[in-house]
């Protein structure tokens, strides 16, 4: 499977505030540019972290590249992805609503009750790992259920985790011209955090869009 990241950060790194809740960091170009990310995927993922907060939808919105994708036979939006690991996605969640299938990433441990409210909310399951969702064991089963391109958007525990699991292959973060700060607010890795072996990156290309910069990466190994 090819994964690509997408965050937009502050220029001090942070994703939101130390309230989590949205921050629009982005300007319409940049949307613009998420949206064609997304419209190039079989799937969208993000953590249950950012469905708590943002209640995302995770569709491609502008629609010629919708028809683009109905041309090429793909469905209107990419599947949606959420990474949860006790099933706590509410079953009214936008990402649950009929646009596009949405696939569950939970743990073995899920509550048999959360997993039928989700199913029939219409959600698909996939179970992987205990402790929390194994990243890589999740991706490998949806690969095999068609999913070759998929987009992580985040938030900082997953992308964390997702290098942790060496499954991002290209990382593309818009900086927006703004400070945001806070100690306890999310930045684009959060987790643990790496004391060795970081994640080295090949920077591409780097592009001034809106009020900011686009900064495109190749994840090494
Ligand atoms: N600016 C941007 O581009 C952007 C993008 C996305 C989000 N955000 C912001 O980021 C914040 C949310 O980020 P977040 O870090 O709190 O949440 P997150 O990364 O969206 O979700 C983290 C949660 O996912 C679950 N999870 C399951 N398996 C995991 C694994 N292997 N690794 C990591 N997490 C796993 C964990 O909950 P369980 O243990 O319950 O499963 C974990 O707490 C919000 O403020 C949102 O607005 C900003
Ligand atoms: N590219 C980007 N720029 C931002 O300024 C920002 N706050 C996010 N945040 C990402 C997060 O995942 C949001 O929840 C989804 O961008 C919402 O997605 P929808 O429009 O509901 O589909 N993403």
């Amino acid at each position: 499977m090819n994964v690509v990241v997408n965050a937009a950060m502050s220029a001090d790194g942070k994703l939101s505030s130390r309230r989590r809740d949205r921050v629009r960091i982005s300007g319409p170009k940049d949307f613009a540019r998420v949206d064609a990310i997304r419209a190039d995927c079989d799937g969208v993922a993000v953590g249950i972290g950012t469905v708590l907060a943002d209640d995302p939808h995770l569709t491609v919105e502008d629609p010629d590249l919708r028809a683009e994708r109905r041309e090429r036979g793909d469905p209107e939006h990419p599947a949606r992805v959420v990474i949860d690991t006790r099933a706590r996605t509410p079953t009214d969640a936008r990402v649950l609503d009929d646009a596009a299938e949405t696939h569950l990433l939970v743990g073995e441990d899920a509550p048999d009750d959360r997993r039928a409210a989700l199913r029939d909310a219409g959600a698909h399951l996939v179970e992987a790992g205990t402790e929390r969702v194994d990243l890589a064991a999740g991706l490998d089963e949806l690969e095999s259920e068609g999913i070759d391109r998929l987009l992580i958007e985040g938030g900082g525990e997953l992308l964390f985790s997702a290098f942790t699991a060496g499954v991002v292959d290209d990382l593309s973060v818009y900086v927006g011209s703004l400070i945001i700060g806070g100690r306890d607010a999310p930045t684009l890795a959060d987790g643990e955090g790496f004391v060795e072996a970081f994640p080295e990156l090949t920077l591409a290309d780097v592009e001034r869009l809106d009020d900011g910069v686009v900064l495109s990466y190749a994840v090494e190994g």
